[in-house]
C-alpha cells in the first residue's frame, strides 16, 4: 500500500483561467465574462484568481478598474499579471510595472526568465542584468507592500541546460521577498517522472515553490501532481484545461485528485459538489463546446454502455466508478444500445420509473432494443424514444393520435425576384381524441413545414403541443458509400421551455426518418403529459 502525501501547511490552488487559459486560441472574454468568472472561481473556493495583465491591453486594464468596484470576493484573492522590469530600465520607472501598481490588487504574480538562453537570445540582455531585473522588480513591489509570486519561465527547460542559472533565478526572487518562486513548465515537454527529480532538487533549496504546466505532452495534470508530491505548495491551472497551445493543467482533475485521492481538504464538500456546474457556467461563458469525456465533469465521465459494466453496477455503483459522481456535482447515466445486456435496461428503467426487474421481460426490452439498433436505430441519446420502445413492450403505451397519411414538398422557382424563391409546403392529416383533423404547414424546409402541419392538426385536440418547440436536428448517414440509397438516421431534440427530450427516427428517406423522429417527439410529450400549465 502507498501512502498519501500529507498536504503542505499553506497548500494553495491557483486559477490563472483570465490570464493564461484567454491565450487559448479562439477565446475571447470581455470584462464583464471575466467579472463572472472571477465569481464562479470565488465560489469554488480557489485561493487565488490570475484576472490578466494590467496595462498590456485595454480590456486587462479596464477589468482590473471594474473589479475594484464590482468584484468582491469571498475566498479567492485577486492577482494581477506582469513581467519583470525591462532590461537596462530600472522597476520604479517602467511603464507596465507601474500599470502593475495601478491594478490595486494586493497580489501581483510576475514573469521571469530562467533559461540562459532565453536570457541572452529572446531578452537579448545578459545572464546578470535578469537577475538585477528580478530583484529589483520584486523588491520594488514588495516595498509598496505588494504580495509577490514569481513565474519563472522555461524552468524545466532552462534547469537542463545551466541548472545553476535556473536555480540562481529562484533563489534570486526568493530573497528578494517573493513569497512563492512558480516552476513553470512553459512548452510543456516535461513527462511526470523528470518533473519529480528536477522539482526535488529545487525544493533543497527551502524555497516555498508553485507549479504552472501546460500540456503539450498530455501530461500536465500528471505533472502537476508529481510537482505537488515532490513538495511545491501552490498549483497554478486553468478550468478546463484552457490555456496557450494544447492548454494548461485542468484544474476541474486537480482538485478532485487531490482532495479525493489524497483527503486535502482545498474546498468545501458543497465547493468540491459545484465542481461539474463551475466548468461548464465557465465553458458557457467562453463559448467553448465542453469537452464530454473531461474526467470528473464531462457528460460522459460517469456513462455506461458495456453490458458487463452495467451488471455489476445493478449490484453496486462503485464497483465500475472511481469516485461517486455526485461528489463532483455529476451523476451516473446508463446508455442504452446494441452492446446493452438485460441490466442496462433494468437500471434505465428504474431511472425512468417503469418495472423491468422481471428478467424475461427485461430480455425481451433488450432483445428489442438490439434488433432495432441493428436497422441503424441509436437510442443511447435518444431517451424518449427509448421510453416509448420500452412502454410498447410492456403493453402501456397509448397513442393519442394515430396518423392517416402525410405529404411534403419543395418547390424552387427559378428566376423569381424574392431572395425566398425556394419554398416548402407538408399536409397532415390524423385522428386525434376521435376527430379527423387534415391540415397544411409552410416552412423554410420540408421538416419544417411538417412540423408547422402537425402542430396544427393536434393542437385542435391537445392544445398544449402549442408549446413544443423543435430546439435541435441533426442527421447522420449510416452507411458511407451507398450514395443517395444510405440509411440516414434523424435525432431530434424537443422542449416544453422546462424540459427536453429527444427522438429518433431511420430510414432510406431523410424525410421519412425524420417524420418518424417528429411524430415520436409528440407522441413522448404527450404521453408524458407535457406542454399542460
Ligand atoms: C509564458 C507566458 O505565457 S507569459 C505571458 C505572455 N502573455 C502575453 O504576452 C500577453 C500580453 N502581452 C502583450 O500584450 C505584449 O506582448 C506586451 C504589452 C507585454 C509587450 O508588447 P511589446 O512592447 O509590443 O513587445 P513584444 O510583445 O513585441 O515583445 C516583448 C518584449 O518584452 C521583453 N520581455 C519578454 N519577457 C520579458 C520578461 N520576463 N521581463 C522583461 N521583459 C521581457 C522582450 O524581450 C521584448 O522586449 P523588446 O520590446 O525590447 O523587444
Ligand atoms: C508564466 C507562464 O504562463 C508560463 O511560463 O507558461
Amino acid at each position: 500500500m502507498t501512502t498519501q502525501p500529507l498536504a503542505p501547511e499553506h497548500f494553495q490552488i491557483f486559477d490563472t483561467t483570465l490570464r493564461d487559459g484567454a491565450q487559448q486560441e479562439g477565446l475571447r472574454l470581455s470584462v464583464a465574462d471575466k467579472l463572472r468568472i472571477a465569481r464562479l472561481l470565488d465560489g469554488l473556493g480557489v485561493a487565488f484568481i490570475e484576472g490578466g495583465w494590467p496595462g498590456a491591453n485595454p480590456n486587462d486594464t479596464a477589468f482590473f478598474e471594474a473589479a475594484k468596484t464590482e468584484l468582491d470576493l469571498d475566498n479567492a484573492r485577486l492577482v494581477a499579471f506582469g513581467s519583470t522590469r525591462k532590461a537596462g530600465g530600472s522597476a520604479a520607472s517602467d511603464a507596465l510595472t507601474q500599470a502593475l501598481v495601478d491594478a490595486g490588487t494586493k497580489y501581483i504574480c510576475i514573469v521571469a526568465k530562467s533559461h540562459d538562453r532565453h536570457v541572452t537570445d529572446a531578452l537579448r540582455t545578459t545572464l546578470e542584468e535578469n537577475l538585477a531585473m528580478v530583484h529589483d522588480t520584486v523588491t520594488h513591489l514588495v516595498g509598496l507592500g505588494k504580495h509577490v509570486f514569481v513565474d519563472c519561465e522555461h524552468f524545466f527547460d532552462g534547469y537542463r541546460s545551466n541548472r545553476d542559472y535556473a536555480l540562481s533565478v529562484v533563489r534570486t526572487a526568493a530573497d528578494a521577498g517573493a513569497e512563492v518562486v512558480v516552476l513553470c513548465d512553459t512548452n510543456g515537454g516535461m513527462l511526470p517522472s523528470q518533473m519529480a527529480d528536477i522539482v526535488s532538487s529545487a525544493a533543497e533549496m527551502g524555497v516555498e515553490l508553485g507549479i504552472h504546466c501546460h500540456n503539450d505532452t498530455g501530461c500536465a495534470v500528471a505533472n502537476s501532481i508529481a510537482a505537488v508530491e515532490a513538495g511545491v505548495s501552490q498549483v497554478q491551472g486553468t478550468m478546463n484545461g484552457y490555456g496557450e497551445r494544447t492548454g494548461n493543467a485542468d484544474l476541474t482533475s486537480v482538485i478532485p485528485n487531490l482532495q479525493l485521492k489524497y483527503g486535502w481538504p482545498l474546498v468545501s464538500d458543497e465547493q468540491l459538489a459545484s465542481l461539474s456546474h463551475v466548468a461548464l457556467a465557465i465553458a458557457d461563458i467562453t463559448n467553448q463546446a465542453p469537452h464530454a469525456r473531461q474526467p470528473y465533469v464531462g457528460h460522459s465521465s460517469f456513462a455506461h454502455k458495456a453490458g458487463l459494466h452495467a451488471s455489476a453496477i445493478r449490484v453496486d455503483p462503485n464497483l465500475y466508478q472511481h469516485v461517486d459522481p455526485a461528489l463532483v456535482g455529476n451523476g451516473m447515466r446508463m446508455l442504452i444500445s446494441d452492446m446493452s445486456g438485460r441490466a442496462n435496461i433494468q437500471i434505465k428503467g428504474e431511472q425512468l420509473g417503469l418495472d423491468l426487474d422481471d428478467r424475461e421481460v427485461a430480455a425481451q426490452v433488450t432483445d428489442a432494443v438490439k434488433a432495432r439498433e441493428a436497422l441503424g436505430y441509436s437510442y443511447e441519446a435518444a431517451d424518449a424514444s427509448f421510453e416509448l420502445l420500452v412502454r410498447d413492450q410492456l403493453g402501456i403505451l397509448e397513442f393519442p393520435f394515430e396518423i392517416t397519411s402525410w405529404r411534403a414538398s419543395t418547390e424552387h422557382r427559378v428566376g423569381m425576384a424574392e431572395a425566398n424563391d425556394t419554398t416548402s409546403e407538408a399536409t397532415v392529416r390524423l385522428v386525434a381524441a376521435g376527430e379527423t383533423h387534415s391540415t397544411a404547414g409552410e416552412g423554410n424546409g420540408p421538416v419544417d413545414a411538417l412540423d408547422n402541419a402537425l402542430t396544427r392538426a393536434l393542437a385542435a385536440s391537445y392544445p398544449q403541443v402549442k408549446g413544443f418547440r423543435l430546439i435541435d436536428y441533426r442527421v447522420r448517414i449510416l452507411e458511407t458509400g451507398a450514395s443517395t440509397d444510405a440509411i440516414t438516421r434523424t435525432l431530434i431534440d424537443f422542449s416544453d421551455g422546462e424540459r427536453t427530450w429527444t427522438t429518433v427516427g431511420v430510414g432510406t428517406n431523410v424525410i421519412e426518418s425524420s417524420w418518424e423522429a417528429l411524430t415520436d417527439a409528440y407522441l413522448y410529450g404527450l404521453v408524458k403529459d407535457f406542454g399542460r400549465s
